[in-house]
């Protein structure tokens, strides 16, 4: 997908938000474990009625890798059901990778080639060769760690080399790699008094920032700095959306919260909040 069709959904749906389908056995309702493929159902039922709600679905693949080859076979044919029936919302594997050159070549192909995921995260520490890539594929986007939402991210996210703090570093110079268009960003939510700083350096890219919801991050903090001329951010939640729930309403009860966001989201778009 591009970044223009990306922001025509923004447009014709006012909202922005993506919702993160981290699904976990021991979270689902457990009605659901009777199918041949829980998380599947799961995925199906949450996708099925909230897609009018958000522009992008953002699969974590630590919560499939965990249950070996059933749970890459429910990953799979969920961004196959993705791509099929609704593929006008934009696909996120939050999948993290990142390595020498060779290497994240492969990454690239499992992602963007088998999977046909729109984007994959990535962590920059390993530097250019590691994320170029990436970068090679057309309409693909590459949606690097900048200063992410956990307590860590003060460890070395924050921490100045040569006056300058880490994670600007990271923006600065992921700028000037090859096909830098192609990159996205994760700024946390709980991070939202960096965003004035961090539009300084990156106006115009698009910025994944997880950590409403469950994180506690504020929404109307992370709009009132983050967003430029395109909107620029697809704010994500994960539990707080698909386990609002944890009953036989549990679809609707995802599309309660999904919908509480957006009309919050469409509040800020139209200038009333
Ligand atoms: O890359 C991410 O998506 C990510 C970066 C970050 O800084 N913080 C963060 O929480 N995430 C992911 O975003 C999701 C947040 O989930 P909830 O806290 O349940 O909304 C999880 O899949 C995290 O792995």
């Amino acid at each position: 997908m591009t970044t223009k069709q990306l922001v025509g959904q923004i447009r014709k749906k006012n909202s922005f938000l993506c919702i993160g389908l981290d699904t976990d056995l021991d979270k689902i309702p457990p009605h659901l474990l009777k199918e041949e493929d829980p998380i599947f159902s799961f995925n199906k039922a949450i996708i099925d009625a909230t897609n009018h709600l958000c522009v992008a679905y953002k699969p974590n693949i630590a919560f499939y890798e965990a249950y070996g080859i059933k749970g890459w076979k429910a990953l799979e044919k969920t961004i196959g059901y993705l791509n099929a029936n609704y593929p006008e919302q934009f696909t996120i594997a939050d999948a993290k990778r990142g390595d020498i050159g060779n290497t994240s070549t492969r990454y690239a192909k499992a992602f963007f080639e088998d999977l046909n995921f729109d984007s994959l995260t990535i962590a920059p520490y390993m530097g250019r060769d590691s994320v170029e890539p990436f970068l090679t594929f057309d309409n693909k986007h590459t949606i690097l760690l900048a200063l992410t939402s956990n307590e860590g991210a003060y460890d070395f996210q924050t921490e100045k080399i040569d006056g300058q703090e880490l994670y600007k570093k990271v923006l600065q110079v992921s700028k000037g790699y090859k096909n830098a268009e192609n990159l996205m960003y994760v700024v946390g939510a709980t991070k939202a008094s960096y965003l004035k700083e961090i539009r300084e350096i990156v106006p115009d890219s698009f910025l994944l920032v997880p950590g409403v919801g469950a994180q506690g991050g504020s929404l109307k903090e992370v709009c009132r700095y983050g967003m430029n001329k395109q909107v620029g951010l697809l704010v994500n939640s994960s539990r707080g959306i698909i386990y609002a729930s944890n009953d036989t309403d549990f679809a609707s009860g995802a599309a309660h919260e999904a919908e509480r966001i957006q009309k919050e989201m469409e509040a800020i778009l139209i200038g009333l909040a």
